[in-house]
């Protein structure tokens, strides 16, 4: 007996039905206004409210954006997952929560392209149209960026994980933020200098979270290769998806040449990240998920270049 038959067989209620079967009952009567003007407008109740509120808004949004990248793809569209909110005074009773959602809404219509200089209009936009002297704005996404295998130059897709936020204040400007979270591989330097033959290994993932100087500009220098070079480059290997017998010979023993401890990670891309002119401050830390263990390798290292004394 096929499927078919056995639905024709059952005599179901009607939808409507159904509903009511499950609990639907009719509309009740209808009391309040339906038109906007003649709604009750509890946002925007004027009283003291006792306390200022440093950020309020909304997360999690999720929205297909246009991301530029000097790395092939050099045109990709992506998801991004942002943040929206300014802070309001304890003389107003809350924000407008809707005005986040239109103006990105107006901001896809107009081709929404997530770089460091349109991020800046929209807070400063955003500002003003919740009628406040600040705003912030967090959009974090997977940037996409081909990678080739040493030997056979065989091409596949990696991702990085991004974040670009940006602060806006009336009277101090905008602050600009970026994070990039990059994936590589370590190569144990005691368990090679111990051991007769082989040493273990790792998936290394280095977070730089980056504070840009205020002249940055995207035109120049592609933040996210910049970061993602600081990263790989300071690796015992790179990550790959495609790889032939003679690549994974290469990489194996690239690895092998470069040992690396989790501190030697952290340290040597901070020094990166401290050459790059387009850096203000940084943090940058590394998380190795461990093969000899079911626990990860952490560390962590902060350095502003404003405070010297570091
Ligand atoms: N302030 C505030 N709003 C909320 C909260 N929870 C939901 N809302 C939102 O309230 C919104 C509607 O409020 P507003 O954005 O002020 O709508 P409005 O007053 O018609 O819009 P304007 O004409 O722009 O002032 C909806 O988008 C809801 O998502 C909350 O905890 N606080």
């Amino acid at each position: 007996m096929n499927k078919t038959e056995l639905t024709q067989n059952k005599q179901l209620p009607s939808k409507e039905e159904r509903h009511k079967l499950f609990g639907s009952v009719k509309p009740g009567p209808r009391t309040k206004p339906v038109d906007k003007a003649d709604m009750a407008d509890l946002q925007n109740s004027k009283k003291d409210f006792l306390f200022d509120i440093d950020m309020v808004g909304i997360s999690n949004v999720k929205h297909p954006i246009r991301i530029p990248s000097s790395m092939t793809p050099e045109i990709q569209t992506t998801i991004g997952t942002f943040s929206f909110g300014s802070s309001i005074a304890k003389g107003s009773k809350g924000t407008n929560m809707s005005r986040f959602t239109e103006q990105l809404d107006k901001y896809h219509n107009e081709g929404f392209a997530v770089d460091i200089e349109t991020m800046k209009g929209f807070t400063e936009e955003l500002a003003g149209r919740l009628k406040q002297k600040n705003s912030e704005v967090e959009v974090s996404f997977p940037w996409f960026f081909e990678r080739k295998g040493p030997y056979s130059d065989l091409a596949g897709m990696n991702h990085a994980d991004a974040t670009i936020r940006v602060e806006y204040e009336e009277e101090t400007g905008h602050d600009v933020t970026v994070t990039l979270t990059g994936t590589i591989t370590t190569l144990c330097p005691c368990s090679k200098e111990i051991s007769e033959y082989s040493a273990h290994n790792q998936r290394g993932n280095v977070t730089m979270e980056v504070k840009l100087t205020d002249d940055f500009n995207e035109q120049e220098i592609d933040w996210k290769a910049a970061l993602l070079e600081a990263a790989e480059s300071n690796a015992s290997a790179r990550i790959h998806p495609v790889l032939k017998r003679p690549d994974e010979k290469m990489v194996t023993e690239q690895a092998y040449e470069n040992p690396r401890f989790v501190e030697d990670i952290v340290r040597l891309v901070a020094a990166d990240l401290y050459e790059y002119d387009f850096v203000e401050s940084f943090k940058v830390s590394c998380r190795n998920e461990e093969s000899i263990h079911l626990h990860d390798a952490v560390a962590t290292l902060s350095y502003d270049k404003k405070e010297e004394s570091n």
